[in-house]
């Protein structure tokens, strides 16, 4: 699967924040985005998600089999690092909604099951949301995700709220889900996205550059992408 991305604008009122983006993502790759703060990666995942209209955008996406020029609400899936769950809801409840909608038949053992590959403790899977912590709001954005299974994950600065254990368990899930799926990944920790990711994409200055690794060390790649995100202009 590809997705292309071509010509992809987007001006703010008083500030243009992407230039002309045109990449291609493949499926069976992660990528991490990085760029400076205010460079626009959320600018970006919003326009891929259509959660904003960009002043400019055209999206190929090539399943192998059909190529669509537009991105169906279904494609794409959206982790936030500020998870958003309905608060009135128990985790429970909240899954059995996410289930139903998409016709997923399960017994009480499946559901449990989702709660157990989270980490999230009996006690607190009849709880309202509201009382959730972040990490576990965060978590059941994650699962909704997995269960809805769309062909393309944004992912915004995921699993900075998710304890060692559970961010060690998430970057395994994700490196086993990336074979049909495209996940591309924003983050600012350098480490995570050479640790995770096949590709390195810079976002500066309103464009996208991938950064060619070839015969590269980690502390290389690291000198390389600092000294991109800190010219003037590309
Ligand atoms: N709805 C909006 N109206 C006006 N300006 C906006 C809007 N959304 C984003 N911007 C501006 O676009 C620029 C890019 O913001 P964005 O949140 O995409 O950056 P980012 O790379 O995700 O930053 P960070 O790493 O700090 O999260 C910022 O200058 C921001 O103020």
């Amino acid at each position: 699967m590809k997705l292309t991305v071509k010509d992809l604008s987007m001006e703010f009122e008083q500030k243009v924040v992407l230039k002309g983006i045109n990449y291609t993502f493949e499926s069976g790759k992660i990528y991490a985005l990085l760029g400076r703060n205010g460079a626009g990666k959320t600018t970006l995942f919003n326009c891929i998600a259509s959660d904003l209209q960009a002043t400019t955008m055209e999206i190929e996406l090539d399943d192998g089999v059909n190529v669509r020029n537009q991105l169906l609400q279904e494609d794409v899936g959206y982790v936030i690092s500020t998870p958003v769950v309905p608060d009135f809801l128990t985790g429970r409840e909240f899954l059995r909604f996410v289930l139903d909608i998409h016709k997923i038949d399960y017994t009480k053992e499946e559901l449990d099951g989702y709660f157990d590959y989270l980490i999230i403790d009996e006690a607190d899977r009849d709880i309202l949301m509201k009382n959730y912590s972040h990490g576990m709001k965060n978590k059941m954005q994650m699962l909704v995700n997995i269960i809805t299974k769309p062909s393309i994950l944004l992912l915004d600065e995921p699993l900075t709220s998710f304890d060692v254990v559970m961010a060690e368990q998430m970057k395994q899930m994700l490196r086993d889900i990336k074979k049909d799926r495209i996940l591309i990944f924003s983050t600012h920790i350098m480490e995570l996205a050479l640790d995770l990711c096949d590709e390195v994409l810079v976002l500066h200055d309103g464009y996208i550059q991938e950064v060619n690794m070839e015969d590269l060390s980690k502390d290389d790649v690291k000198t390389k992408v600092i000294e991109m995100l800190s010219e003037e202009t590309l």
